[in-house]
C-alpha cells in the first residue's frame, strides 16, 4: 500500500468535518484556500513552476462502503473512488480522495473515469454547470501543528461527486506569502 494512503487515508477517514463559520476562518490566509471555490488545481498552478497529479488508486466501490454522510451528500450509490497526490514542483501537497457516483459516470461525464493523471478540477471546471457547495473543513493535526481538510460537493450537470482534500504540510496554504 502506497505511503500517502497509509498515512493520509486515516486522517481524511477521522476527519471530524465542521461548517467552516464554526471555525471562525473566514478572512485568514488559511480560509482564503479552504473556501476556494474555483478550482484548487487551477490556484495551486499559479503557486509552481510544474503542478502535477499522481494518480494513486482508481477503484469501484460497493454503496455499503460510504458513511451515511457520504450518502446524505451524493446518494446511495456504487461509486468509483479517485486517489491521488497533487504536487507543486514534485513537493506532496494535497492527498485527495473523490468519490464519483457511477451515474454520474454517464454521458458527457464518462471521460472522467479515463481522467489518469489529469487533475479532476481541470476537466469538472472547464464545464460551465460546474459548481461546488456543501464546503466543510476539518483540523485533522495537532495543537502544534494543524493539518487542514476539507470536503466539498460538487456538481458537473447536475450530476454529484465528493471531493476530500488534506492539505500537507509542505502545502502553500500554510506559508503567508500565498495569498493570490
Ligand atoms: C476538484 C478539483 O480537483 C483537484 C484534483 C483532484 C484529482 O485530480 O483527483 C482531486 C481533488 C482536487 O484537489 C479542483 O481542482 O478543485
Amino acid at each position: 500500500m502506497s505511503k500517502f494512503k497509509q498515512l493520509y487515508k486515516p486522517l481524511l477517514d477521522d476527519a471530524k468535518w465542521q461548517l467552516p463559520d464554526h471555525l471562525g476562518i473566514e478572512g485568514t490566509e488559511i480560509g482564503h484556500w479552504l473556501l476556494e471555490q474555483d478550482s484548487l488545481s487551477r490556484r495551486f498552478q499559479r503557486h509552481c513552476e510544474v503542478f502535477t497529479v499522481s494518480l494513486i488508486e482508481q477503484v469501484k466501490i460497493a454503496r455499503t462502503a460510504l458513511t451515511d454522510d457520504e450518502r446524505a451528500l451524493i446518494g446511495d450509490a456504487d461509486c468509483l473512488m479517485r486517489k491521488v497526490i497533487l504536487r507543486g514542483d514534485d513537493e506532496p501537497w494535497v492527498f485527495a480522495r473523490t468519490l464519483i457516483p457511477i451515474s454520474t459516470l454517464t454521458g458527457q461525464e464518462s471521460d472522467l473515469e479515463q481522467l489518469g493523471e489529469m487533475p479532476l478540477g481541470f476537466r469538472v471546471f472547464t464545464d460551465r454547470s460546474a459548481r461546488r457547495d456543501a464546503l466543510e473543513v476539518a483540523d485533522v493535526g495537532t495543537t502544534e501543528s494543524p493539518l487542514w481538510a476539507r470536503r466539498s460537493r460538487l456538481w458537473i450537470n447536475e450530476k454529484p461527486l465528493l471531493v476530500a482534500e488534506l492539505f500537507l504540510a509542505q502545502a502553500p496554504i500554510y506559508t503567508k506569502e500565498s495569498q493570490c
